[in-house]
């Protein structure tokens, strides 16, 4: 059975939806450079990861200028967990890391498995993600689940399926490519970030089975 990451929350109701559906991790997002209905700023990612009960991660998901910009908003947020997007080395990794002693997640693109297999031992878990060019997610678009399942089973990280998920086809993509946990923005939303509380549910709930869906 996959856990589950609802990402990409901008309102202390949804959050509360997520949670009571079932879900394993939470996030939000903030600092990213591209256009997204779904990004909050600090400040307000603070006070919603603030709501998350015990038992829940509480992830900031965020795409910084710098190792140093990282640091300082995992301070200003204190998520338990961050999930990085874009461009990063592996001494950033470690850097951010150690400083802030969070789980730090790599989104990867499903597109260059060299990638994960380069920092397959210096992240806590790998994103493997469909990104755009500057390596944003949220794209809500799906990658190869076999292809996924095969660098999943190469790789030591914990491998965190994300693209284009929807209620519909989580348990398929679970069955394809057993990931350790599965992870949704865009597939569970009505507009402008904001979450259909229904298909939160259904997507908790279908992660956890096999074909037979709700
Ligand atoms: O959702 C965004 O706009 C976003 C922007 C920048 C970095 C990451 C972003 N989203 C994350 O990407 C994955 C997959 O999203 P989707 O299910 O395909 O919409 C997820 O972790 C999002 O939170």
């Amino acid at each position: 059975m996959a856990r589950v990451k609802i990402c990409g929350l901008t309102r202390g109701a949804d959050l509360r939806a997520a949670v009571d559906a079932g879900a394993d991790a939470v996030g939000v997002i903030s600092e990213v450079p591209v256009d997204s209905p779904r990004e909050v700023d600090p400040a307000a990612a603070a006070e919603l990861l603030a709501d998350v009960p015990p038992f829940v991660t509480a992830t900031l998901v965020t795409m910084p200028d710098s190792a140093e910009r990282a640091v300082e908003l995992l301070r200003t947020v204190t998520p338990d967990a961050v999930q990085l997007h874009g461009e990063w080395t592996p001494d950033e990794i470690r850097y951010i890391r150690a400083e802030t002693e969070r789980k730090v997640l790599l989104a990867v693109d499903a597109d260059d498995p060299a990638r994960a297999e380069a920092f397959d031992a210096v992240a806590d878990a790998l994103v493997i993600d469909s990104t755009d060019e500057s390596g944003a997610g949220g794209t809500g678009e799906t990658h190869d689940w076999e292809r996924a399942g095969d660098l999943a089973a190469r790789l030591t990280s914990p491998v965190v399926l994300a693209g284009g998920l929807t209620p519909e086809t989580v348990a398929e993509a679970v069955r394809t490519a057993d990931p350790f946990a599965v992870d949704v923005a865009s597939g569970v939303e009505l507009s402008d970030g904001r979450k259909d509380h229904n298909a939160v549910a259904r997507f908790v709930a279908n992660a956890g089975r096999e074909m037979e869906l709700i």
